[in-house]
């Protein structure tokens, strides 16, 4: 069984029909069926009905389906977890969580279901590493629009400790990380460099408002033919210093040892999971 790729997470409407037809054919590797902010409060109730129809109709192949709900503070929060514990889909998004008992409160609800938690506050950020740990907790996406919000900050550069602060909580209880998104959905340059850092930062993929963002993050979070040759030089040169006795190889001037094939091996399973789903 291959690591699956989290490279793009496509947000969706929970409420329109076209948008939640129009998924089942792109390239995402990752579904965020939205209740929270992409829907109006009078479309609120509705949403889950029509979300609910539409993964009952699934179509949406090998995408991993995660829904996002409203606050559990909210006046549709508890109803949207008792709605999508029955739903057809593969986890839960909470949004807003400021600590564990966030995380408590809806694990009490729906029983079954991993839970993503949206990092999206000041104090969920401060709490991060307590949050990842939770044992129900699957992945993290970052809200960079609320976190702006919040801090009143008016750049991207702004929020770089609370990135770096998820990431690092992330990798250290071994969970996904997803980047925020990237507002001026027409930019495509703008979107590619803001791509390219979120995972030069270690961001497993990018989270998306609208169908031409796919690609770019697709692209951006894949490795490249030129990291998937390096590391397969890395591995045989390894293997041959190690049958000479050696503990060191040099590839293009560069030490490489043990630590540098744990990446390239993980960079070659990425790349064939990624060969494999896009070929499902
Ligand atoms: C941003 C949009 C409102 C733009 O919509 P629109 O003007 O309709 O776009 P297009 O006409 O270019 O659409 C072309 C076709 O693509 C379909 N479409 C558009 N968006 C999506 C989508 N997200 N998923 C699937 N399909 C989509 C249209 O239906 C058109 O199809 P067709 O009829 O075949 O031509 C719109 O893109 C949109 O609503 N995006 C989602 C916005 C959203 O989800 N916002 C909430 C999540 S972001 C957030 O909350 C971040 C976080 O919490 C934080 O704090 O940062
Ligand atoms: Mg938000």
């Amino acid at each position: 069984m291959l690591a699956r790729p989290y490279r793009s997470a496509l947000y969706i409407p929970g409420s329109k029909d076209r948008a939640l037809e129009k998924a089942r054919g792109l390239p995402v590797d990752v579904i965020l069926f939205d209740l929270e902010d992409a829907v109006a409060p009078d479309a609120k109730v509705s949403a889950r009905d029509t979300l609910t129809a539409a993964l009952a109709d699934d179509g949406y192949g090998v995408r991993l389906r995660i829904v996002r709900i409203n606050g559990l503070d909210t006046e549709w929060g508890a109803a949207d977890a008792a709605a999508v514990a029955a739903m057809d889909c593969d986890a839960i998004l909470l949004p807003k969580v400021n600590s564990t008992k966030d995380v408590d409160a809806l694990a009490a609800l729906v029983p079954e279901l991993p839970i993503w938690a949206m990092m999206e506050t000041p104090q969920g950020i401060l709490n991060a590493a307590e949050i990842a740990n939770h044992p129900r907790i699957a992945g993290f996406v970052l809200g960079t629009n609320d976190l702006a919000k919040d801090l009143n900050s008016r750049s991207r550069a702004a929020l770089m400790t609370s990135l770096q602060l998820c990431i690092l909580a992330a990798k250290a209880a071994g969970i996904v990380a997803l980047d925020g998104v990237y507002n001026a959905f027409k930019d495509d340059d703008g979107l590619r460099a803001e791509c390219a850092e979120g995972r030069d930062l270690g961001f497993d993929g990018k989270t998306l408002i609208h169908p031409a963002q796919v690609a770019i993050a697709n692209a951006a979070f894949a490795p490249t033919e030129e990291e998937i040759a390096l590391a397969q030089r890395q591995i045989e040169a390894f293997e041959a210093a190690e049958a000479a006795g050696q503990g060191v190889a040099v590839v293009d001037g560069r030490i490489v040892e043990n630590l540098h094939i744990v990446t390239a091996r993980a960079t070659l399973a990425k790349a064939e999971a990624i060969s494999e789903l896009e070929s499902a």
